[in-house]
């Protein structure tokens, strides 16, 4: 089967700091995928390689076999790819309902794009702030519209950059269920900090070291992989 998204050999440099050095990745269609890995492990830089804010040293990226290397991010999002960056890539004068359609616009004509727009806003439960200005919401919230944003050109595939930051408790467990339901439609590829989190959603795991692949397997695998535990015990004392 032609992997939904591959990378060979993919290396990014800043000076003379290999950030990630010869990373060979898969993803199958449909999968849900979390990228974890201590501070400098090199999941931003692999995160902003394949979202096209940074151009690879070396290597390629394949996207359903095509070569996405040199490409622009809105011709990757053209592609069908949704992308969630860790800072909210919102339209901050505008309301949560304005900033979805928007999105919406780009795959939709306008009454496609007011129908996508308020099935997601129910999916999200975001109706009752569908007027309020994104500015003013919680920054839980405003990872919400972005969420939002992501499911309203209904993408085949989702990369989410620590898609919990700056969410309570509460917000992540619905986090996690709204991805999960993502799940159903799209192949997703997660970088997240928060181990509970991971171990509620993640199916296959990908660790990442010292801008390498450290370990790719189950959780449950990876909670008890020596060189895991040695590298998470060694810097942030969790696993
Ligand atoms: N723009 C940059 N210029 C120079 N060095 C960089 C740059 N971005 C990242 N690095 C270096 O590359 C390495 C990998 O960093 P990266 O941010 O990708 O790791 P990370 O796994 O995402 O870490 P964190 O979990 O802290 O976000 C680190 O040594 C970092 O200092």
């Amino acid at each position: 089967m032609t992997p939904i998204l591959e990378t060979r050999g993919l290396v990014k440099r800043f000076g003379g700091v290999a950030a990630i050095d010869g990373v060979d990745f898969r993803l199958e269609p449909g999968e849900l995928r979390c990228l974890i890995g201590p501070n400098g492990a090199g999941k931003s830089t692999f995160f902003k390689m394949l979202t096209a804010q940074y151009a690879p040293t070396a290597g390629q990226i394949l996207l359903d076999g095509d070569d996405i290397t040199d490409e622009e991010p809105s011709e990757i999002s053209r592609r069908g790819v949704g992308i969630k960056n860790q800072v909210p890539d919102v339209l901050d004068g505008l309301s949560v309902r304005e900033n979805i359609w928007i999105a919406a616009r780009g795959r939709h004509d306008t009454a496609g794009a007011d129908h996508a727009v308020s099935e997601i806003l129910e999916r999200l439960n975001l109706g009752p702030l569908a007027d309020r200005v994104v500015g003013k919401l919680s920054h839980g919230h405003r990872q919400w519209v972005e969420f939002g944003m992501v499911l309203a050109i209904n993408p085949r595939l989702a990369l989410l950059d620590e898609p919990t930051a700056g969410m309570t408790a509460e917000e992540t467990r619905r986090t996690a269920e709204l991805i999960r339901e993502m799940n159903r439609s799209m192949a997703i590829v997660v970088v997240e900090h928060d181990m509970q989190f991971v171990r509620t959603i993640a199916h296959r795991v990908t660790v990442f070291d010292q801008g390498r692949i450290l370990a790719e397997d189950t959780m449950d695998r990876i909670q008890v992989h020596p060189e895991v535990l040695r590298i998470y015990l060694g810097t942030s004392g969790h696993a």
